[in-house]
Parts: structure tokens; C-alpha cells; sequence
């Protein structure tokens, strides 16, 4: 069903790979030294594409694009990642497989780091091991929360949504943002980014603490959270925060969950969210902040939530024999009652989305979350919902996305509290929205200002 992989993509991808063998044996600079080489041919790249195709087109705007959500407008610069409406994401050129098979693990582990991943994302470069154990070490070393904003955390009401929290914990720590402090001191141009980035890795670094705390805030009541460890990459803390340290399998999850969920080219509403807001010079605290409001929504982010609430409900209304017309009976009874079937459909895609494919082959490997019958129901609701949600006609893309899959797994393994799901992702789309903030910033990319018309407006320049 895949469409071939393009010519330009698998040759980025060979090339990457090519060097990626050659760096292993040779590097050993830092994330900051790293993007220092790469940052000056980019910037000359800008300068050309400005100088010699300023005034190229490269599309028409229609007025379906208007009304439509810009669905579709080739209107932003985002370096990190490129998304195919048939194969899905590439991150720099590389594919899911490809990232799986390249990008460094953690000791005793197989699936990437979130380390790794942040590096591939900054630099377009895959790290050595040392390089990514070096940028976990780094992050360990700046992970530690403000004492006031645990104290803030702790005072939230537990009936207040997890994300709500996420945000205003996020948004709190730019009490000490070196990119506002640089700034408010005078700071030129060129050295927006270095300010930048050390706010961005310090929000990194502080996301697994932060969202463990809410997590056991509101679920564990005792409020005890495990000590960071320093032999630990950033998702092995998180894991050990959390209180699931000693289930490597769960571990190993969210390592492959976070990586995967880390960017999704620049449209989507969280990373759009991030980069308009810093596009006002806002700090990379608040500028996330405000994205993690966007993925709270539930046709966005929050949609992980929404899958398992629905399966649940699916679930207790169908009983324990569950056969493909039940659930197609249920997928009916959803679209009926005017809602959309979570986990299904894409503002882009037109497949099924690779990460719910390797989430899935996670789940497929391990004998007991194929004997797991949330994880069942999943793949029998994938085998049916797509020709229910055909034969329903409106949906543009009928098949499963991320969200479909990223909870069940999870919930297996004991992370049962389902409107958590979404704070998971909100700690993996740091990765992507630090990673434009700083090339923003590096390539001086101006504030954001689309031009909007009224009805009235637009109907005057058709006519004319
Ligand atoms: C990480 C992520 O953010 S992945 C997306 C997570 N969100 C979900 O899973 C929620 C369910 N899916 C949806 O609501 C949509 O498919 C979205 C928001 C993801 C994409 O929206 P769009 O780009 O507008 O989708 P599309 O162009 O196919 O929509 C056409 C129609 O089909 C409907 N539709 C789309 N997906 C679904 C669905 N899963 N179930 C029912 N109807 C759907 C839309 O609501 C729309 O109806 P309308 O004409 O009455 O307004
Ligand atoms: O790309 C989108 O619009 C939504 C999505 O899947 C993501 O942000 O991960």
C-alpha cells in the first residue's frame, strides 16, 4: 500500500546513513559545537533562496485554502522534518526504520533516545553513542526543577487536567530564561540562538520532572519521586519518576513513543503554536507553553486520550465476546451520534501513519502485549474502521493515526490513567519545537504575520 519512497528522500537518507558511519568513528563534538559548523551554510542557504527565488511561486492560494484551515498552503520554513502525505514523516531524509536502525540506544536497550533524536532533529547529523551519552549527561546535569515551581505543581488542584498543568509548569520556568534576561541586557541579532538554546535545553532536560511530578500528584497520593540517576538517559529517568523504572519493557516504550512523537514537520498545531509564538521573540518556556495548549486539543494531541476513553466505552458497551461486526456496529453508532472515531483521519496523511505501524511492531514483539486484549482490540478496530469510516465518505483519510495506537500500550503496562497520555506526548514534542526555536533564531526568521480578509473582503478580490 506504501508508495515508493522518493528519489530525493532515500538519496537523503543514504547519504545521512553514509555519514553517519563515518561520524561514529570520528566525532566527538558537542550538540552546541555541532550546530556552530552547521549553522553558516544554512544561514547562506537562506540568504541565496531570498537573493535568487524571492520571487519564485511555488504554489497558488485558493480560497479553499483560506476558509480550510490553510490546509495545504506551502507557507513555512521548518528544517527538521518532512511529512508525505503516503509515507509519512522523515526526520532530516530518514525514515522510522531508518532512525531505528541508526540512532544510538541506551545501554542494555534497543530503541533510540529521546537524546539521539534531539540531536538527528538540531543538527541533521546522526550522533556517535558518546555524543548522545554526552547530551544525556548534559541534560542530567541541568534537570533539576526550581524549588517554586515543585511548590506550584503541589498546589494544583488533582482535579485539574494533567496538560493544564504541564503548561502553567512549563510557562512558570521562565522565571529564569537566559534568552529574556540576554534580551532585556541588549543582546544583537546573532546571538539570539545561543540564548535560545540553553533555554531549550534546560526545558528538555526539566520536561521529565515536571511531568512526573504531576503524574504523581494527582495519581500517587504519597508524592515520592525518584531520585534522578545520573547513569540514566532523559527517558530512563522519566520512566523512574513516573515509578515504572523497573519494567524495562515499559521503559523501552517510551523511549521508541517519545522519539517517534518528537516532530511532525511544521504545520501541526503544537509546533505551529511554538514557533508563532517565538516568533515574537517570547521565550522558549512560554513559546512551548502555548503549544502544549494546541496538543491539548482532542482532534490534536489530546486525541491519545480520547482513543482509550472511547475503546473503554466500546468496550463495557459490547461485553467480553468483541467480533468485527460489534465494533463496526459501534463505529456506526459513534459516526451517527456526530462524533469522530478518535485515532482516525489526518489534516495531511493519506495512510496508515508509520508510527502507528511501529508502535504496533512494539507490541507485536512482545508475546504478553499480543495476549493483551486492550491491545487486541486495538488492531481489530484498525482492521474494521477504515472501510466504515470509507463507506461514511467524509473522512479524507480513513486510517489510523499515531493516537490510535501510542496508549495501549501503556495501559498494559500499568499506566492506566488515560488523561496522562497526552503529557507523554507533550515531554516528546519538546524535541521538535526547541529544535525550529533554535533555528529560528539562527537564521533570524522574522515574526510571524499572515495577511487574513473578511468574507466581504474576499469577495471584492475575486471580483477584481
Ligand atoms: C497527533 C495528531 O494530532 S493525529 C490526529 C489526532 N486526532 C484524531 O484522531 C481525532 C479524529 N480525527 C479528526 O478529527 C480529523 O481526521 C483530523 C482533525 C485529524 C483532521 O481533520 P481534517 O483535516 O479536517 O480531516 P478531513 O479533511 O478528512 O475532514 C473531512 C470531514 O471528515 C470528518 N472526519 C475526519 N476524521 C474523522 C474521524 N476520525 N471520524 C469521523 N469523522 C471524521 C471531519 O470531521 C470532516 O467533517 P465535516 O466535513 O463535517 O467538517
Ligand atoms: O501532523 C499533524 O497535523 C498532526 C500529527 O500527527 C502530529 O502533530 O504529530
Amino acid at each position: 500500500m506504501f508508495r515508493h519512497v522518493s528519489l530525493q528522500s532515500s538519496f537523503a537518507a543514504r547519504s545521512i546513513a553514509r555519514n553517519a558511519g563515518c561520524r561514529r568513528l570520528a566525532s566527538t563534538k558537542t550538540l552546541k559545537e555541532t550546530l556552530q559548523e552547521v549553522i553558516p551554510p544554512k544561514q547562506e542557504q537562506l540568504k541565496r533562496l531570498k537573493a535568487e527565488h524571492g520571487h519564485t511561486v511555488v504554489g497558488d492560494v485558493k480560497v479553499e485554502n483560506i476558509i480550510g484551515g490553510m490546509r495545504g498552503l506551502k507557507a513555512m520554513l521548518w528544517e527538521a522534518s518532512v511529512l508525505d502525505p503516503i509515507e509519512g514523516i522523515r526526520f532530516h531524509g530518514l525514515s522510522i526504520p531508518d532512525c531505528q536502525k541508526l540512532l544510538p540506544s541506551s545501554p542494555g536497550g534497543k530503541e533510540m533516545t529521546a537524546e539521539s533524536m534531539l540531536w538527528l532533529l538540531m543538527t541533521g547529523k546522526v550522533p556517535t553513542p558518546e555524543q548522545s551519552k554526552q547530551l544525556s549527561d548534559e541534560l542530567v546535569e541541568r534537570g533539576e526543577l526550581p524549588t517554586f515551581v515543585e511548590k506550584f505543581l503541589d498546589s494544583l488542584p488533582k482535579t485539574l487536567h494533567p496538560m493544564s498543568q504541564l503548561s502553567m509548569g512549563v510557562a512558570a520556568l521562565n522565571h529564569d530564561s537566559a534568552f529574556q534576561a540576554a534580551y532585556e541586557r541588549g543582546i544583537k541579532k546573532p546571538d539570539y540562538w545561543t540564548y535560545t538554546l540553553e533555554d531549550c535545553l534546560n526545558l528538555v532536560a526539566k520536561l521529565p520532572a515536571l511531568a512526573a511530578r504531576i503524574y504523581r500528584n494527582i495519581y500517587h497520593s504519597d508524592k515520592s519521586i525518584a531520585p534522578t540517576d545520573r547513569n540514566l538517559d532523559l527517558v530512563g529517568n522519566y520512566s523512574n519518576k513516573l515509578g515504572f523504572g523497573d519494567n524495562q519493557a515499559m521503559t523501552e516504550y517510551l523511549r521508541l513513543y517519545i522519539a517517534l512523537h518528537g516532530d511532525h514537520e511544521g504545520g501541526n498545531a503544537s509546533a505551529h503554536t511554538a514557533h508563532l509564538v517565538g516568533s515574537t521573540l517570547a521565550d522558549p518556556y512560554l513559546s512551548y507553553a502555548a503549544g502544549l495548549n494546541a496538543l491539548a486539543g482532542p482532534l490534536h494531541g489530546l486525541a491519545n486520550q480520547e482513543v482509550l476513553r472511547w475503546q473503554m466505552a466500546m468496550q463495557k458497551e459490547i461485553g467480553d465476546t468483541i467480533t468485527h461486526d460489534n465494533i463496526k456496529e459501534y463505529l456506526w453508532k459513534t459516526l451517527k451520534g456526530g462524533q469522530v472515531v478518535p485515532g482516525y483521519g489526518h489534516g495531511v496523511l493519506r495512510n496508515p501513519d508509520p508510527r502507528f505501524v511501529a508502535l504496533l511492531e512494539f507490541a507485536k514483539s512482545r508475546p504478553e502485549l499480543q495476549a493483551s486484549p486492550t491491545i487486541q482490540l486495538v488492531q481489530q478496530t484498525a482492521e474494521v474502521a477504515p472501510d466504515v469510516l470509507k463507506e461514511h465518505g467524509k473522512t479524507k483519510n480513513p486510517y489510523p493515526n499515531v493516537d490510535a495506537a501510542s496508549g495501549c500500550v501503556l495501559y498494559h503496562y500499568g499506566l492506566t490513567e488515560f488523561k496522562y497520555y497526552t503529557v507523554i506526548f507533550g515531554v516528546s514534542r519538546a524535541l521538535g519545537a526547541v529544535t525550529q526555536l533554535v533555528w529560528a533564531r539562527a537564521l533570524g526568521l522574522p515574526i510571524e504575520r499572515p495577511k487574513s480578509y473578511s468574507m466581504d473582503a474576499l469577495e471584492k478580490l475575486i471580483k477584481n
